[in-house]
This record gives C-alpha cells, structure tokens and sequence, in this order.
C-alpha cells in the first residue's frame, strides 16, 4: 500500500495521500468532535450521522517554493471495525519505513543567528516530533564546541538513530565535526594524514535552521524553514554530503561542507565575528567594508582536476535534495568507483598550478545557495560527487569585483568574467607568497608583521596584508598554507 485512497472526507471529497509522505494517524471519537491539537472540533453534521466511524491522516503538503506544510485530512465510514483496521494498518506501513527516525538527538544553539534556536525549536518543531511519535533527547549548548565535544566523547550515540541541530551553518559543523571524529577514532583512522581513507558516518545529522547564513539547509531543502526541514526529518528524507578535509602540514585542521573562503569570505568573517551583536546583518555590514577595502594576496593554488564526466561547474543543472528525485545527486556505483580510483592514483590526471593575486580563492562543496544569493557561489555544485568547485577571483577593479558579486544575484553568470576562473577539483593546495616557513603559526602576529616589511619594500604596493584567513563554513582557521581533499558521501548528512 503505497497510496491511501479512501471514501470521503468531512468535505464529501475523495483524496489520495502517498504514505511515505504520512506523519501520523489517529481515530476520532465522531459524536464527541475531536481532540485536535488540544481544541475540541465538531464534525460537520451531515458526515457525522451518515458516517459515524472516523480518522484523521496528518500528511506532508507541498507548499509554494519548496516550503512543506503538515495537513490534516479526516476519513468517514460506515464500520468501527473497518475504521480500526485502517488505522492500524496505516500504523504498521508506518512502522515498516525503516528510514524514519524514532529517537533523535537534538542540539539548541541558543546563541546562533537571531538568537531564536529555543524558540524556534518548542514552537515549531517539538509538536511536530511528538505528532510522529519520534523521541528526543534536547540539549541547549552551553558553549561553543559543547555539542562537539558532547558527540565526539559522551553521547550514547546507540539510543538514537540520528542528530538534529538547531542553528546555523557553525552548529552543524560542529555535528560534522563530532561525529566524523569520532566515527575515525572508533575504526582506528588517523586523521592528521591528509591521504587517509575516512570511513563513513552511520548516524544522519539534521539541520533545523536557526543561524545567519544557514546555507547548508538552504542548498539541500531550496529554503530556510524550520518547518520544512522537520517534515524532511520526520519522513526520512536523506541526501549524502561530499566533505572536504582540511590539514596544514599534515596536520588536520577541520572539515568543511560549504564554503572554504580565503580573501574575500575570510576578511569578512574575521571582521563580521566582532559584530555578532549585529546578528545575521553583521554579514552585509562587515561584506560592505571588505568590498571597500579590497584587498588582494598573493599565493599558489595547486590543484587535482576532476574528471569531466561529472559535468562542470558552468553545467545549467542545479543538484538540490528535497526536490523531485531526477534532481537528487546520486551518482552511479561506476562513477563512484571511478572516484575512488582516482583518489588512490591522482598522478594519471596530474595537477594544475596557478600563481597570481586573488582577491578571493573560494572553494564551495555545494552551490552555497542562500537567501542572499538563491542560486549561489557554485550554481551547479553537486551534493554528493567527491569534488569541490575551486573559484579564483584574480585581482581586478572594485567595479568588476562588485559587477562579479552582483552576479551572484542576478541570472548572470558569475564565472563569465576575464578575471574569474572555476575548475572542479578533488584536491587542492594553497600556499601564500610570503609564507615564511612550514612552521608559520600565528597568522595574525606574521600577518602584522609582513604587512609592514612588504609596505617597506614596496612602496608603491597598494599596502594589501601578505595573508588573509581561511572562511571555513563560518569559522577562522588558524592557518592560510592548508591542504584540502573531498570526500564523497563520507557524511550522511540528510536533509535530516
Ligand atoms: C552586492 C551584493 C552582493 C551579494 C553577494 C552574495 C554572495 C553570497 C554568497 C554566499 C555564500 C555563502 C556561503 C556560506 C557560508 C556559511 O557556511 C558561513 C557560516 O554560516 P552561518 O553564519 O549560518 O554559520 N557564512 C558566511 O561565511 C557568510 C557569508 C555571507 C556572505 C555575504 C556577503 C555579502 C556581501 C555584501 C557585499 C556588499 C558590496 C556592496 C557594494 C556596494
Ligand atoms: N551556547 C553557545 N554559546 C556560544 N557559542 C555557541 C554556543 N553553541 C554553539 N556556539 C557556537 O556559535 C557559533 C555560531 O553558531 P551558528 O549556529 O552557526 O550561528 P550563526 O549562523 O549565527 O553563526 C558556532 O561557532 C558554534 O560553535
Ligand atoms: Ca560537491
């Protein structure tokens, strides 16, 4: 049974309801009304007294943009016995879709975007978790790396069959982050090698969106709505996530899932994190001195090209989940294995150097699709291909950097400009002109300090700092010289 059609409804209408899109069931007591979110509800009288017998469907609809709504839709008929048989048989298809949670644990930013990650979650989220009989497990972080830490070495991760967190971009990397290490440290991998195999998550995480940017939420479900992505949790919806691996000298620094930004996104994050006060507007406000500023930097990106079989970044296609299935990101097993292969042999395809000044060196995992931008930094970015699309943004006027941005916004293609450069990429390394030694610590102390003695010996230079910071999905690395590798479906992230 995978479509429920039955006689009428309160309205006298038939209705068909596909039951991997149900949430819940319930029998209705017709003569007394029913007990519907707590509020008493008389049946409309004709129905009551030709069909004394019924039970309300709560199910997905599909709203406009990609926004998911939950509906009620209540069945009549003549029999108690059949309307029982219903009910229950809706509940044991219910129980028989393996992929739908039952217990969840849930992580509250409480501090992300405007500081609403409670609210939202009691007001929106809770009663729908309840209605879908799913269990929680609620933990509102005390402090940044909380959940991480939390995920990586106490949580019972046995008890549950999946992470939810509430909050931005920062929050779900932290699930990333707690549940990548600690599924290594359990199977014996080290991390700190840059070539090491990573062995895959089993728990899904899912994202309840409650930060500033919520990119991650946005590229996978087409919108930010708490709403939308609980519904997406509840019926299982799942999509695998590529996640890019981030070491300097070999040692591992973080992952990454959206944005790794040097330049541009790096000045602007550093600036904007001395705003949070500002909330998700800090972002405009530090972008708009960061476009003034325009600063460049020097460096060597070196990269792994991917194979063109898997499209290119200036493809028309958009890979999005949470949209009809044809767009789901899912490649063949041949394709996967193509993948693997050319991770274990990168020397067939060869490496690419490129010197120059960039204002921004930009790596998107996926499209980065945001409220800001909808179709975002990489349009064509796949979810799930163990590429990452590597932008070079050389440097070039304040007007054609600000035509570029514009792009971002418009149906222009933002790749279509002398000055910009995408390769789909597997691997790629940035070292900095003035990197002074393997060992270069404290960017902000040699940053300073360079600033001064480049001005010094170059007067005319337009006095741009030797280093920027590396943006990865919203926070600063400690490093500008890293390595970065992407690994296909390592997380699954889900649209829960
Ligand atoms: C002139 C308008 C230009 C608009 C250009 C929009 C490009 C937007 C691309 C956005 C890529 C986002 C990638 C996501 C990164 C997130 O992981 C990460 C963390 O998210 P979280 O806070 O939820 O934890 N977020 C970020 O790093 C913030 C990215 C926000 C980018 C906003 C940039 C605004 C730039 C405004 C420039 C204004 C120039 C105006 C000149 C007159
Ligand atoms: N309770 C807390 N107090 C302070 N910081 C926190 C807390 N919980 C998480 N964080 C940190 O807040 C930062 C931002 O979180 P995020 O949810 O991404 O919001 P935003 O999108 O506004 O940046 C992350 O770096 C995260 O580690
Ligand atoms: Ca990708």
């Amino acid at each position: 049974m995978s479509w429920l059609t039955f006689f009428i409804t309160s309205h006298g209408t038939s209705h068909g309801v596909s039951v991997s899109e149900i949430l819940a069931v319930r029998e209705l007591d017709v003569d007394c009304g029913t007990k519907d979110d707590g509020r008493w509800q008389k049946m409309p009288q004709k129905s009551t007294e030709a069909y004394p017998y019924a039970f309300t469907v709560s199910y997905v609809e599909r709203a406009w943009q990609h926004r998911w709504r939950c509906s009620d839709v209540t069945f009549h008929c003549l029999e108690g016995a059949l309307c029982q048989q219903w009910v229950q048989t809706i509940r044991e298809q219910l129980t028989a879709l393996t992929s739908r949670p039952k217990h969840l644990l849930v992580y509250i930013n409480p501090y992300g975007g405007k500081q609403q990650g409670e609210r939202i979650y009691e007001q929106k989220v809770a009663p729908l978790f309840t209605l879908a009989s799913i269990s929680t497990h609620v933990i509102v972080t005390e402090h940044a790396n909380h959940a991480r830490d939390h995920l990586r070495t106490e949580a019972e991760l046995k008890k549950y069959d999946g992470v939810v967190c509430v909050g931005g971009d920062g929050m779900f990397s932290e699930m990333v982050h707690g549940l990548v290490s600690r599924t290594q440290r359990d199977n014996g991998v080290d991390q700190n090698s840059p070539e090491e195999k990573l062995v895959p998550c089993t728990l899904r995480i899912g994202i309840i969106p409650a930060g500033s940017t919520d990119c991650i939420c946005y590229a996978t479900v087409g919108i930010n709505d708490p709403v939308t992505s609980a519904l997406h949790i509840i019926v299982g919806d799942a999509q695998p996530m590529d996640v890019c691996s981030v070491h300097h000298n070999n040692t591992f620094l973080r992952y990454s899932v959206s944005l790794l930004g040097y330049g541009f996104y790096g000045d602007m994050l550093a600036d904007s994190e001395r705003k949070r006060w500002m909330g998700p507007a800090r972002y405009d406000f530090s972008g708009f001195k960061t476009f003034l500023t325009h600063h460049y930097y020097e460096g060597t990106v070196s990269f792994l090209p991917a194979t063109d079989i898997l499209g290119t970044p200036r493809d028309k296609t958009r890979c999005r989940a949470g949209y009809v299935l044809l767009y789901k990101c899912n490649l063949s097993n041949n394709i996967h294995n193509q993948l693997c292969s050319l991770v274990l042999y990168p020397h067939v395809w060869g490496w690419r150097v490129i010197r120059g000044k960039f204002l921004a060196i930009n790596a998107a995992s996926m499209s980065c699709a945001c409220p800001r931008s909808p179709k975002g930094l990489s349009p064509a970015a796949h979810l799930a291909d163990g590429t990452t699309d590597l932008i070079l943004v050389r440097k070039c006027s304040r007007f054609n950097f600000l035509r570029h941005l514009l792009r971002h916004t418009s149906k222009y293609d933002q790749f279509d400009m002398t000055f910009v450069e995408v390769h789909r990429v597997r691997r790629f390394r940035f070292t900095p002109r003035y990197c002074q030694s393997d060992s270069e610590l404290d960017l902000r102390e040699n940053g300073k300090r360079l600033f001064s003695q480049i001005c010094r010996d170059h007067p005319a230079c337009s006095c741009s700092p030797a280093y920027s910071s590396w943006n990865c999905d919203g926070e600063i690395l400690p490093h500008a010289a890293i390595e970065v590798g992407c690994f296909y479906n390592l997380i699954g992230v889900h649209l829960w």
